[in-house]
């Protein structure tokens, strides 16, 4: 078990010249915790993390504060921190173990310690029997363990990995992020983890910070992103949710030609309904908020009493344990929609009914321009 630290974040924000990359915020990243930086390409992710690293300083007036210490002003090799980035950086020439005391041995630690904790940190990922091997003659997931290995062998207070499993093709993916996660967790490390793909969110993070064009959106466990998502770009983003223009009016959600009542929503989706409404009223035929809806939250109805907006099934996709449907909209745009199973009656070209209980709705205020 590793001393576990906390990381506060106060008032952080940085520049690029006169580009701003990260909005001021403050946050905390809780002692023995796995936090994921989530996030499409660009919005800022590993910028954070090299702050935490001590590679990028913040903006003036922002303070990092590691375990109760202030260590914005501390360089980075005297903040025991480990990193994997993503391309792994395994020194080529060297075996596994010779990787893994790298960072022992630059450290000046006598050599029977060095063996030890290799020894230890190899059990540790499961490659005890790679040890004399070199590392070129490893597959991708093997190496990534050593990578992770290596990282861990300076006992860091704090472990940063970015895109970890980025170079590994999906399948061995899956299984590797299991791992991590389960060692993670073992280890009661703080850990930071960028990456832009959400199920590698869900399954390694406690807490999970979602991100985008410099500002952070929601950071909250995984249970409650997907539950609860903070905005509308959350929503989207976790899920894949569609997003449907809509116009809050008189206690009414109208959306694709159909109204659903305010009263039906949900109590914090009815709330940000009505602050639509405030916010907007009287402005004609805007559109003044956002409707979210997950794909496996809509169903496809033939029958003529149904009571939902028209669409037209373009593409039928059959994928295993789901069916995916793409279907158009009368105003032109596409819902996706996740059957459970296949249904004769959703071919390419049916019209049918979109339905979505009012209890699956997200609502959110359409931001201001
Ligand atoms: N040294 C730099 N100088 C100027 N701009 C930079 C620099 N480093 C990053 N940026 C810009 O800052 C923004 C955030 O970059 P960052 O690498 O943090 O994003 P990211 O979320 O990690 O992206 P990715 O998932 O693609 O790695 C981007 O618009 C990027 O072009």
């Amino acid at each position: 078990m590793t001393e576990s630290v906390a990381i506060e974040l106060r008032n952080i924000s940085k520049h690029y010249g006169d580009t701003l990359v990260l909005q001021p915020f403050t946050l905390t990243l809780e002692g023995g915790c796995r936090t994921v930086l989530l996030g499409p390409s660009g919005c800022g992710k590993t910028t954070l993390l090299r702050i935490i690293a001590g590679l990028e300083t913040p903006d003036d007036g922002g303070r990092l504060i590691i375990g109760g210490e202030d260590m914005t002003d501390v360089p980075a090799e005297k903040r025991r921190i480990g990193f994997m980035f993503q391309a792994y950086a395994l020194f080529p020439h060297m075996t596994v173990a010779e990787n893994v005391g790298y960072g022992l041995r630059v450290r000046g630690t006598p050599k029977e310690e060095i063996n030890r904790v290799v020894d230890k940190m190899l059990a540790l990922v499961n490659l005890e029997k790679y040890k004399d091997r070199n590392v070129l003659a490893l597959s991708g997931g093997q190496r990534q363990r050593v990578a992770l290995a290596r990282a861990l062998a300076i006992k860091p207070k704090i472990l940063l990995l970015d895109e970890p499993l980025s170079a590994l093709d999906a399948q061995i993916r899956h299984k590797v992020r299991e791992e991590l996660a389960v060692i993670l967790k073992e280890l009661g490390i703080t850990a930071v983890i960028v990456t832009h793909d959400q199920d590698e969110a869900m399954v390694l993070g406690d807490q999970i910070v979602v991100m985008e064009g410099g500002r952070i959106h929601q950071a909250a466990s995984p249970t409650e992103v997907w539950q609860s998502p903070a905005t509308g770009f959350v929503a989207g983003f976790v899920g894949g949710s569609n997003k449907i223009r809509a116009r809050v009016a008189e206690g009414a959600l109208n959306w694709l030609g159909t109204t659903t009542p305010v009263s039906s929503l949900t109590s914090i989706n009815r709330e940000r309904a009505e602050a639509a409404q405030t916010r907007r009223s009287g402005q004609g035929e805007e559109h003044n908020a956002e409707l979210y809806f997950r794909p496996d939250d809509a169903r496809l109805s033939s029958a003529a009493d149904a009571a939902g907006p028209e669409v037209t099934v373009k593409d039928v996709h059959f994928m295993g344990n789901f069916v995916r449907v793409t279907a158009v909209t009368a105003t032109g745009g596409l819902v996706k929609v996740n059957l459970p199973e296949a249904d004769a009656s959703v071919v390419s070209g049916a019209k049918m009914k979109l339905i979505v209980e009012p209890g699956d709705m997200l609502v959110f205020a359409r931001p201001e321009a």
